[in-house]
């Protein structure tokens, strides 16, 4: 293809990505584009094609970008290509949001004609908004009976401020209203408008490690032409690699001759260590290459800490070489080695937020089959100490002791929930309850509200968010950003089994819950750990004080000795249940804990 006609096939490119709120329906939208663009034969269609890896299926939250082609015959006769590029829709995944808005001209905001617009939509919208994209508004699940469009329509329009009057009414389920939206992503969604005879520039934004052909990586063309056989150059190392083949996803790869300006597709360059490229990097050519990267993204801190070890401690290895693989394409995962007297030698891993941590513990599980404890999460504190040096401490069993600690600072965070009406005060009581301080309280319309708390996030990251949604019936929407550190009256709270502390127990309380937290802390892991053949006395302490006592007892028969003669299949089940049990066991000493023990402390019922 000459230069002509390459500017001539720019012109049919639409590259857009779809913003939605958690099960607005994005998925099931993909998937009807998908279907009516005949990408995917018809029987060849697996629900939530979009979503592609397992666990992405089960929990039904899309968490890795994907980009595909699709090709569209619009009304005018012509043929389009497209480029979908999914977005994932967690508050924890903010930043693969922008990053794959970045690769985009366009967007599709969903917005669940029955729920309205929530908390969540408003930060995706914005940063479409920052990333100058032109955004058509898509009201779907018209098909519910509590569908409101009109008013859905409105609050587009009130809230976000932008026209909404040809927004699209559909139903992603029942195929109402697709081919409307294709018409108006072919009107609506700007050409790409990088120069194919540029130099090349091309934006990664998300990368596999594929054994067989190494780094694949995903790239969206900004100016240029990228071929097979020439020397690629990273622009933020200088290195250099052969590109051995480009293409596109259709969903399943195919290979092409050429990726241009306006293009998204693939690159595979024979990479094979996954710490050459990065998320972000800009690609260019070595023998023509050009001045300026581009700006890349914004790199973002973990938030959140927690030791991860393998059960069996042969499996060390594996463990840092599979956070390596999914740190290829997750800038946010950091991981240090790590020593807990507990639980042997693993890694310090720092998450953007607790379901982000989920989300990596599952794919470790499962994607690498590894057994893995994890201890429960902790914010960063700013320790000043009596001698006037400030530390910090990212891990409870590392913090000094109470004679050394002059303050303890802790994150605070801006905590915007959209509530309705009737809900208010008990999002307000909970907030109290969780040493928030009210900031402000808006009304949306005269159904919802926006509350906005300045609260501590070792607050919200504990349980904060499934109280929210049980006091609200689900429907309180919560979005967060990090505001600072403030000082705050903490404490280390320490766990004694069998009066030896066990440090991957350890947690920073304030002083006020201590107590309480304490004591329930001590009577729950009573309950969890399993009863071994001696008497295990649990002690809660602060400093070197015993605040709480509580004692498992050892056990005397076979736990299914009292089914002899009864029900063997009920028997069996026991026996094998036990067996599950003892795979995600840690033994401690000579105490086998399971993994909920160290996850006690998040789901306590203090308050
Ligand atoms: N009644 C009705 N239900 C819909 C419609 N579109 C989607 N749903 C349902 O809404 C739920 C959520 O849809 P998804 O497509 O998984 O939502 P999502 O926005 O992709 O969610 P995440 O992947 O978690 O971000 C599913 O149970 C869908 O079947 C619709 O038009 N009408």
């Amino acid at each position: 293809m000459n230069i002509n006609e390459m500017r001539e096939r720019q012109k049919r490119i639409r590259n857009f990505s779809i913003i939605a709120h958690i099960d607005h329906g994005k998925s099931t939208l993909a998937d009807r584009i998908l279907q009516q663009t005949h990408s995917v034969a018809d029987r060849d269609m697996q629900a939530q094609l979009l979503d592609s890896m397992d666990l992405e299926r089960e929990r039904g939250i899309t968490i890795k970008l994907n980009a595909i082609e699709l090709t569209y015959k619009a009304k005018d006769g012509e043929d389009y290509i497209f480029h979908l590029i999914d977005t994932p829709g967690h508050v924890d995944f903010t930043y693969e949001v922008s990053r794959s808005l970045a690769a985009c001209e366009g967007a599709l905001l969903v917005v669940d004609a029955a729920q309205g617009i929530e908390a969540q939509t408003l930060a995706n919208v914005y940063l479409a908004l920052d990333n100058d994209l032109e955004i058509l508004p898509v009201i779907n699940k018209i098909d519910l009976p509590a569908a409101d469009p009109e008013r859905v329509q409105f609050e587009i329009e009130d809230i976000i401020g932008i026209d909404a009057s040809e927004a699209v009414h559909a139903s992603a389920k029942s195929g109402i209203g697709i081919e409307e939206i294709l018409e108006q992503i072919v009107e609506k969604v700007p050409e790409p408008q990088g120069d194919v005879d540029a130099p090349l520039k091309a934006l990664i934004f998300d990368s596999a490690y594929d054994s067989y052909r190494g780094v694949v990586l995903n790239i969206r063309v900004m100016e240029g032409v990228i071929r097979p056989g020439e020397r690629m150059k990273l622009m933020s190392n200088g290195k250099e690699f052969e590109v051995v083949e480009v293409g596109i996803f259709s969903p399943s790869p195919i290979q092409r001759d050429f990726l241009m300006a306006g293009d998204v597709g693939y690159v595979t360059a024979n990479i094979k260590t996954i710490q050459d490229t990065r998320v972000g990097d800009t690609i260019t050519l070595a023998n023509n290459p050009t001045e300026e990267a581009l700006p890349g993204y914004r790199k973002l801190n973990p938030m959140v800490y927690a030791g991860l070890y393998p059960v069996d401690s042969s499996d060390y290895n594996d463990l840092r070489e599979s956070l390596e693989r999914l740190q290829l394409n997750d800038a946010a995962l950091q991981f240090e080695p790590e020593t807990s007297q507990a639980l042997g030698f693993g890694y310090r891993t720092g998450f953007l937020g607790l379901l982000h941590m989920d989300v990596i513990q599952e794919r470790l599980e499962r994607e690498f089959g590894l057994d893995l404890i994890m201890t429960a999460p902790s914010v960063i504190y700013e320790v000043v100490k009596t001698d006037g040096e400030t530390i910090i401490v990212d891990n409870p069993s590392m913090m000094p002791d109470n004679t050394e600690v002059d303050k303890i600072l802790e994150p605070y965070v801006k905590a915007t929930i959209m509530v309705p009406n009737d809900y208010v005060g008990a999002v307000m009581d909970l907030c109290e309850r969780k040493r928030g301080n009210f900031l402000t309280m808006d009304y949306l319309d005269e159904y919802r509200v926006n509350v906005v708390y300045e609260m501590p996030m070792a607050e919200i990251i504990f349980d904060f968010f499934d109280k929210l949604k049980s006091n609200t019936k689900g429907y309180a929407s919560l979005e967060y950003e990090v505001i600072g550190y403030k000082q705050s009256n903490l404490v280390k709270l320490d766990i004694l089994l069998n009066g030896e502390i066990i440090d991957a127990f350890s947690t920073i309380v304030h002083r006020d819950f201590a107590f309480n937290r304490g004591k329930e802390l001590a009577s729950k892991l009573k309950e969890i750990i399993p009863r071994q053949m001696f008497e295990i006395p649990v002690q809660a302490t602060i400093g070197n004080k015993v605040i709480a006592r509580t004692t498992i007892k050892a056990y005397r028969k076979d736990v299914t000795a009292k089914l002899y003669g009864g029900d063997v299949s009920r028997r069996k089940k026991l026996l094998e249940k036990q067996k599950e049990g003892k795979k995600r066991m840690k033994s401690v000493g000579s105490v086998e804990i399971p993994q909920e023990a160290f996850m006690a402390v998040l789901s306590m019922d203090e308050d």
